[in-house]
């Protein structure tokens, strides 16, 4: 990847950040901001509408006993939480800020670009984006070098994962502060040498969703069927292999090379519809219908409480929260 701009040193080490600025707090904004406060940071928030402050507290007030099992760093509280009156106060004084707006392209441009202007000489600057490439969103910024996409997955303070990966114009050693900086921060970091299309992650959901997508859509399965083919089946595996590996079982002794000699020539049988669905008011209302009717009375206060139990236990089981013993590959 072509770096244009030299990069400009970065205000201080990955392992020195002591504020975190927060832009947009939202599920994901007021996630991260949940997450930072967890691990220590100080957090300065900005979001434009005008109930965010109280929005973003509760949010974070309610992901807290989650976070408090997880076990909180030393001097973490959510104290530590100032929510700006401007975008500018929220950056001012931050070491490095996580842009959380909406999925928007030209809103994310000039919000970038503003950020830029107002953000410290060298403090990188980090998308949520679930999909633009930063090529397409860091145009026309003077400090094009320090933007990089650093994709989350909800919600930040209990999923480890973060994608990192910059644009044409972002230098390689921002890519590689962010990563730093994101693990120290206690996540699990992948780090992208290219723009991948709805990066790793994304894609192979998207891919997966397109699919149930269909079946609602033709009537194939319903959204509880959808949801427990998932959670009652290759979902569990998936929380300690990936789909590689869980194949590669699927060979028994022979692993994947069997797997593929035998099962490889299905991938050409027409089981998946690759082009996605009309998303028309008649599939719009059957997803909406089906969630609320699989909800069965729960809020969505109920489902996130019963969603951040749930992630707690898998971690606590597979090894991936502190004190507990290692299970697997998937624990280190
Ligand atoms: N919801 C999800 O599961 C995930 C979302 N993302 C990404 O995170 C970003 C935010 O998404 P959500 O939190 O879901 O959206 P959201 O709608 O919950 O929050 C967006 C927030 O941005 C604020 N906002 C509106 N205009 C703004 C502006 N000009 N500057 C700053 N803030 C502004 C809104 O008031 C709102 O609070 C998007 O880029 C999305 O693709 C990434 C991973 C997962
Ligand atoms: C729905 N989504 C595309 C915004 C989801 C993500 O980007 C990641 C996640 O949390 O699954």
């Amino acid at each position: 990847m072509p770096s244009a701009t030299p990069p400009v040193p970065a205000p201080c080490a990955p392992e020195d950040v002591r504020r975190v600025g927060c832009v947009g707090a939202g599920v994901i904004g007021g996630g991260w901001a949940a997450h930072f406060l967890a691990r220590g940071y100080d957090v300065t928030a900005w979001d434009p509408a005008p109930d965010a402050e109280a929005r973003l507290r509760r949010l974070v007030a309610a992901a807290w006993p989650a976070l408090e099992q997880l076990g909180l760093a030393e001097g973490a509280s959510q104290d530590r939480l100032t929510v700006t009156g401007s975008l500018e106060e929220a950056v001012a004084g931050a070491e490095f800020v996580q842009e959380s707006a909406p999925e928007k392209l030209e809103l994310k441009r000039d919000l970038l670009a503003r950020l830029d202007a107002a953000a410290p000489a060298g403090a990188v600057i980090a998308s949520s984006t679930s999909g633009y490439p930063m090529t397409d969103m860091q145009t026309g910024t003077p400090g094009a070098a320090r933007l990089v996409v650093g994709h989350p997955f909800n919600p930040p303070y209990l999923i480890p994962l973060v994608e990192v990966v910059g644009g044409e114009l972002t230098a390689p050693a921002a890519v590689e502060w962010a990563s730093r900086f994101y693990e120290v921060a206690g996540k699990s970091v992948i780090t992208m040498d290219r723009e991948v299309p709805g990066f790793i992650a994304n894609r192979l959901q998207e891919a997966l969703w397109r699919e149930a997508l269909h079946m609602v859509a033709n009537g194939e399965a319903t959204v509880r069927e959808i949801d427990a083919s998932i959670t009652e089946g290759p979902g569990l595996r998936w929380a300690v292999m990936g789909p590689m590996l869980t194949f590669a079982l699927a060979g028994g002794e022979g692993g994947m090379a069997h797997m593929l000699d035998h099962f490889g020539p299905s991938l050409k049988s027409p089981w998946t519809r690759l082009a996605a669905p009309e998303l028309d008011r008649a599939l719009y209302e059957a997803v909406v219908a089906g969630c609320d009717e699989a909800a069965a009375g729960r809020t969505i206060a109920d489902l996130v409480a019963e969603r951040d139990r749930g992630v707690i236990d898998v971690l606590r089981a597979t090894g991936r929260l502190p004190g507990t013993a290692a299970t697997g590959e998937a624990a280190r």
